[in-house]
Order: structure tokens, then C-alpha cells, then sequence
């Protein structure tokens, strides 16, 4: 664990970047920094591995403090990504990512073989390693320095603003990637942004900090949507915060109901079964939705209502499943299987009906761990 113990850093200007600054960072997990421009948090990344020195207070690393250690071997411990990748542009591609390596005294072949087997890890075809950075993009060049910073299997990983110079679409990439890295490797990473969606996104722990260097709120990303400490916080969540929180509640505690999924070939027995429901959902042979048809009106095919985006139950929260049927013509929404077979459908109304049993569970989780 990274103890930050009441921490103040104030500049030689009189600048107070950061205020009795107090956070538990967890092992094997990912806590973001975020706030405002301003607010402290590239100051408090680099306190932690001593670019910056702190007025007051202390930071430990473990239980001991990080002041005891040289600097470099500190430093060795850390992997620090930066916004825009910081890549040494006279390198190669494979020969940045072994720096660390060829640091600390590996031969050049085996550095190389490393670097190698990142670029891999962290999506990188093996025919850029002999370009040099300019000849990437940027998505590109940010997983270099993800690699760069592994290379020397650190168990912390400080990442400040690493996807921030990138459109919106690589971005997305870059995080999802971030986080299969995280599940494989399970370093301790802490993670700068002002995107309050990316705090949320990739964060174990977020802690917001508001200008002045202090700390607003420190919380799991769905206590923080639930439970704003503030009208800060609250602002800063922005809007949709009640949405956006459905992302953590697990859709499969849906009842489904499967009464009204008919084959396409359904005789006139099977049709009347589901007579009562407002919808019959149609079929193909394989059980894969085809679109909605009312009952009583003769299935065909091209007659059919469009089903919308299916969810799927065991993997999908509340809001994905309230899209789809907020998005499907009948209201209802579709679950299907791994395989995208239809396993049953359930209405607006039942999922609304989910969302309120959810938010009475996890106030009452909130509450208990207070
Ligand atoms: N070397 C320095 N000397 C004086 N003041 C500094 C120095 N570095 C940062 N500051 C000030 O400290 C405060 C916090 O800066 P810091 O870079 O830590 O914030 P930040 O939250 O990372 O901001 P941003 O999101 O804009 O990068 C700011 O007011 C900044 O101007």
C-alpha cells in the first residue's frame, strides 16, 4: 500500500499545490486522480516517486517511508507514463521500450526479447519495433510508453494524463486495453485524468481533489455517483450521474420472461400460448431474435419489428439493458446467451422496477460501511 500521510506541498512561490493530503492507495488496483486543472494531482503523482519533495508530511511505501530508499531504486520500482508518451525519438521503437532494461544492466539481447514480448502484451504489431516514434500515431506511440513503463516489471505504475492527447475513439481503446493489462498483471496503478468518465471507467478508487489540493471525496466510482460527499463532487459527476450509475448494477437479476419468444415457424398452438403478451419476440431456427411481431398478426419476416440492441444478462448492467428497450419500438428489452440466442424479454417497466431494488441495496451497503 502507498500511504500519503497529511502531505502538503507548497512551492518556492508560495504556491499551495497540494493541502494535508491524506489517501490509502491500494495494492493491485487501479486509483485515479482527478479534478479540475489545477487541483494538485500531477503534484501528487510525482511526490509519491520523488520528482517532488513534499513541505510536509510523508509518504510510505509499505510501511516504510519512501525517503529511506535511494531515489533510484525507488524510481526503478515506479513505472511513470506520461501524456503524449515522452518517447526518445532517436530510439527505435523496440529500443525505448528496453530502456529500463538495458538500465539495469541486461544484455542487449535480452532487453530486445522483452521489449518484444510487451509490445505484444500491450498490442503492438512486432513490425513497428524497428520505426522510430514519429512514425507511429499517437494511439500508438501512448502504448509504447504503457510497454516502456512495464518493461522492468515495476509493481507501481504512475500514469498521468497517458490517454489524454488522443481522439475520443482511441481513447476508449487505450482504456479497455489498460484495464485487460490490469487484469493479467494486477500492478498498483495510479492514474491521473481530468475526465471524470475515465476516473469512473478505469478506477478501483477515485479520489477527487478540488482546487487548493484537497481532497473532496475518496470512493469506489459507484459510491461516488450514489453518494456525492458535496455539491462539488456533484457538479463535478456532471449530469446523467443517475444513469451512468445503472453501468454498476448487474443486469441479471432481471426476471425474464420467456412466454412470448415464438420460432418463425411456430404452429397455431404455440401462437396461442402467447396470446396474452403484448409482444411475441420471433425466432430463428437457431433461437437467434429475428424482431417483434404483435400477436395474432401472421409471422412473417419482413413484416417483423425491429428487436434493438440485445443484452446479455451474466455479463451487462441495468444500463445497457434499459437502452435496449428503451431503443426497441415494443419498450421491451431482449436478452440473449454467449451465442446470441434469445433467453427471454423483459419490459421497461420490470427493469424500472430493478433499478429501484438496486439503489434500496446499495444505499443500504453505503450506509453499512459507514
Ligand atoms: N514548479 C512549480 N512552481 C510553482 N507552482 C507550481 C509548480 N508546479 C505546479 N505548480 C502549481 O501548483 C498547482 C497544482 O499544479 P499541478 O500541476 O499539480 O495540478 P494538476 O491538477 O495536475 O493540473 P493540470 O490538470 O492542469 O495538469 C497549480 O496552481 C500550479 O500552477
Amino acid at each position: 500500500m502507498i500511504r500519503i500521510d497529511a502531505v502538503t506541498k507548497r512551492y518556492d512561490d508560495g504556491t499551495v499545490a497540494v493541502d494535508r493530503l491524506s489517501l490509502d492507495i491500494p495494492d493491485r488496483a487501479i486509483t485515479v486522480l482527478v479534478g479540475p486543472s489545477g487541483c494538485g494531482k500531477t503534484t501528487t503523482l510525482r511526490m509519491i516517486n520523488r520528482m517532488v519533495e513534499p513541505t510536509e508530511g510523508g509518504i510510505l511505501l509499505d510501511g516504510a517511508d519512501i525517503r529511506q530508499q535511494p531515489v533510484d531504486s525507488l524510481r526503478r520500482s515506479m513505472g511513470y507514463v506520461i501524456q503524449n508518451a515522452g518517447l526518445f525519438q532517436h530510439r527505435t521503437i523496440l529500443d525505448n521500450i528496453a530502456t529500463v532494461p538495458r538500465l539495469l544492466g541486461w544484455s542487449k539481447q535480452k532487453a530486445r526479447g522483452r521489449a518484444a514480448e510487451l509490445m505484444e502484451r500491450v498490442g503492438l504489431d512486432g513490425s513497428l519495433a524497428k520505426r522510430y516514434p514519429y512514425q507511429l500515431s499517437g494511439g500508438q506511440q501512448q502504448r509504447v510508453g504503457v510497454a516502456r513503463a512495464l518493461a522492468a516489471d515495476p509493481p507501481v505504475l504512475l500514469m498521468d494524463e497517458p490517454f489524454s492527447a488522443v481522439d475520443p475513439v482511441v481513447r476508449k481503446g487505450l482504456q479497455d486495453e489498460l484495464l485487460r493489462i490490469q487484469d493479467e498483471l494486477g500492478k498498483t496503478i495510479v492514474f491521473v485524468t481530468h475526465d471524470i468518465d475515465e476516473a469512473i471507467k478505469l478506477g478501483t478508487m477515485v479520489a477527487v481533489l478540488r482546487e487548493g489540493g484537497r481532497l473532496a471525496q475518496f470512493a469506489p466510482p459507484a459510491e461516488l455517483l450514489s453518494a456525492p460527499a458535496d455539491a462539488f463532487v456533484e457538479d463535478f459527476l456532471g449530469a446523467d450521474r443517475g444513469i451512468r450509475r445503472l453501468s454498476f448494477f448487474p443486469a441479471d437479476a432481471l426476471e425474464l420472461a420467456t412466454g412470448p419468444l415464438v420460432p418463425l415457424d411456430a404452429d397455431a398452438e404455440r401462437l396461442a400460448a402467447g396470446a396474452d403478451a403484448p409482444y411475441l419476440l420471433v425466432t430463428d431456427a437457431e433461437g437467434r431474435p429475428l424482431g417483434w411481431a404483435e400477436p395474432g398478426v401472421p409471422l412473417e419476416r419482413d413484416r417483423l419489428l425491429d428487436h434493438g440492441r440485445p443484452f446479455r444478462p451474466g455479463t451487462d448492467s441495468l444500463r445497457t439493458a434499459l437502452d435496449g428497450a428503451v431503443l426497441s419500438p415494443t419498450g421491451w428489452a431482449v436478452a440473449v446467451d454467449g451465442e446470441g440466442r434469445a433467453v427471454g424479454v423483459v419490459s421497461q417497466r420490470a427493469i424500472g422496477e430493478a433499478i429501484r431494488a438496486a439503489h434500496g441495496r446499495a444505499a443500504t451497503a453505503v450506509e453499512a460501511a459507514r
